[in-house]
């Protein structure tokens, strides 16, 4: 069974590609979607409907509830077994689907909120990547500020590059063919070399024909110059006659060693387009070509709070307590996803610290972690409800992180929240937050990437899994994926050590199979020397399964 085909909801409506035309008149993706999550608008059925989208109309309908609840048994041949590291602990769980019971009625009165189904892993990235209508307004800031931002602007040369014709070499600039006389001009010493044009100093005579004059490389080259010759491909002999001759072996051809004006680019060239991503290397051309501030959309604003009254700052855990793993974690890897983002604040399990904090904050995402489930304190869903929030995605089919959720408190202001096991944090920031943030943000999304996997990897049953894997470049195989030990929901020592999260398809997938990889923001090249035959016993490399729990 696929990921598309489960759930009846995820596979007749929101699992159809968001690029393939409406077919057959049905409504918008985006929109049956929400109204999936919300339990709110019926979806809107177009004539000619397949008979998948009739049967779903309002999330609670029974027709989703039946697909679901076949799916979950894996449409009567389950493939998992009790014993499966993946297999639901509770069997009436299973039978209400991998993310949650799925009630076939709607709510009539007081009791257990139902659960809307949970969508497939690529319909919540969608999802979250359209939920905002786009990066908030442009800034023109300082070009160190820009770092990390998105030009809103084209990047338009405000200078030839080079600006001169430059000498590329330290050497002579020469006019015409050798030998030149190497004339000492009128103002230098007469001891010591003949001084000659260095970088940054305008030269104000013309060569003449005949002539050479030592130059740097960077200098402007003087008028009249036709080459430069190298220090190392010519030599200046003193004359009886007091003068100074330059000879070369070969000849100088005419404009060797010299950047001419322009070479790289003409004032008013478009060097980049709006949309590029401002890095250093851009920060750099934009310097060269003249820039001291520039216009980018501005970074979208964060805030995390992290949920739990058992979760300690500092020391070792201690008294059932437990130290906040997902505090220092998010803020910096906010940050390398191009957000700015505030200390994170920790709130008390309590419903009204958390509605108000919520009601208060101002940041365009506001990124909760625990609390998702429904525990005694689990605050965040009916938090929601009180705030009249728009609930976009309620749970994901995604292994770790399926209690994840995506809401609109505001036509611009959004809530991610996190399941608050770490390694579900890690999940759910990557399929629900990332896009979202980088709408917000105006980044391009990543081109996916596509690499083998190093040796087979157990899925779940009905939803995808995300499995840490670090990067390794052999002769025999060239560049594999290797999964992770430590990959349970409560671990972070896979990822720790992971250049990426493996996407792996319901079923599981084969050594070799190609997988698309979700690249980690800082992975370019920190594990770059790593080789097989390094590891250590115990260490994250090491082949054999350790989850700790169920994914
Ligand atoms: N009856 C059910 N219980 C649970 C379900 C379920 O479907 N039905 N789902 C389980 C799954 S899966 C997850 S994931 C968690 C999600 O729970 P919450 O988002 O409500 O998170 P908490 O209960 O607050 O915490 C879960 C776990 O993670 C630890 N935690 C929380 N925050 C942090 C942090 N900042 N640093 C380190 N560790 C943290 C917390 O102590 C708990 O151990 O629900 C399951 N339950
Ligand atoms: O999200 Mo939970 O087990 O999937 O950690």
């Amino acid at each position: 069974m696929t990921d598309g085909e489960w759930g009846g909801e995820a596979g007749g409506v929101v699992g159809r590609s968001w690029d393939e035309p409406s077919a057959e008149g049905r409504g918008d993706p985006f929109d049956d979607a929400l109204a999936l999550a919300n339990g709110t608008a019926p979806l809107r059925v177009g004539p000619g409907a397949g008979p998948e989208i009739t049967a779903v109309s309002a999330p609670y309908a029974a027709g989703g509830a039946v697909a679901a609840a076949s799916s979950a048994t894996g449409g009567g041949d389950a493939p998992y077994t009790p014993d499966d590291p993946f297999a639901p602990d509770d069997p009436a769980a299973a039978r209400s689907g991998p993310s949650g019971p799925v009630d076939p009625t709607p709510p009539t009165g007081p009791g257990p909120r139902p659960t809307p189904a949970a969508v497939s892993w690529h319909t919540a990235r969608r999802l979250a990547a359209r939920a905002a209508p786009g990066p908030p307004g442009p800034e023109t800031s300082a070009l160190g500020e820009t770092l990390g931002r998105t030009l809103a602007a084209p990047l338009t040369a405000l200078t030839d590059l080079p600006s001169f014709d430059t000498s590329a070499m330290d050497g002579w600039a020469v006019a015409g063919p050798g030998p030149w006389r190497l004339d000492r001009p009128a103002d230098a010493p007469e001891a010591g070399p003949p001084s000659g044009i260095l970088a940054g100093h305008a030269p104000t005579e013309a060569l003449l024909d005949g002539h050479a004059i030592p130059i740097a490389t960077g200098a402007r080259v003087p008028s009249g110059a036709t080459a430069v010759l190298r220090s190392e491909h010519g030599e200046a002999r003193e004359l009886s006659d007091g003068g100074r001759r330059l000879y070369a072996p070969r000849p100088a051809p005419p404009g060797q060693d010299i950047r001419p004006r322009g070479q790289e680019c003409r004032r008013g060239d478009q060097l980049l387009p709006a949309g590029a991503l401002v890095t250093p290397a851009v920060l750099g051309l934009a310097a060269a070509a003249g820039y001291d501030e520039l216009t980018a959309y501005r970074r979208p604003r964060a805030e995390v709070f992290v949920l739990g009254d058992e979760l300690l700052d500092e020391g070792l855990p201690r008294d059932g307590r437990i130290r906040d793993a997902l505090g220092p974690m998010l803020a910096p890897w906010l940050h390398a996803l191009g957000v700015e983002a505030a200390a994170p604040r920790h709130l008390a399990d309590e419903a009204d610290t958390l509605y108000a904090a919520l009601a208060e904050s101002t940041a365009d995402v506001v990124i909760t972690t625990g609390g998702t489930a429904s525990g005694p304190v689990d605050h965040v869903h009916p938090t929601l409800r009180r705030l009249d929030a728009e609930v976009l995605v309620d749970g994901v089919a995604v292994r770790p992180g399926h209690p994840m959720l995506l809401a609109r408190l505001a036509p611009r202001r959004h809530l991610v929240g996190l399941p608050g096991n770490p390694l579900a944090a890690v999940s759910g920031l990557l399929t629900l937050a990332e896009p979202l943030l980088r709408t917000l943000a105006a980044r391009r999304p990543a081109a996916p990437y596509r690499t083998p996997l190093a040796a087979a990897v157990t899925g779940h049953p009905q939803d995808t899994r995300l499995v840490p894997v670090a990067y390794r470049d052999d002769e025999r195989h060239g560049l594999t994926a290797v999964p992770l030990r430590f990959h349970g929901p409560a671990m972070l020592r896979g990822i720790a050590a992971a250049d990426g999260l493996a996407v792996v398809p319901a079923g599981g997938a084969e050594r070799g199979t190609e997988l698309e990889i979700l690249e980690l923001p800082w992975s370019a090249g920190w594990l770059a020397g790593w080789t097989p035959g390094r590891s250590a016993p115990g260490d994250p490399y090491d082949p054999p399964e350790a989850t700790g729990g169920r994914a």
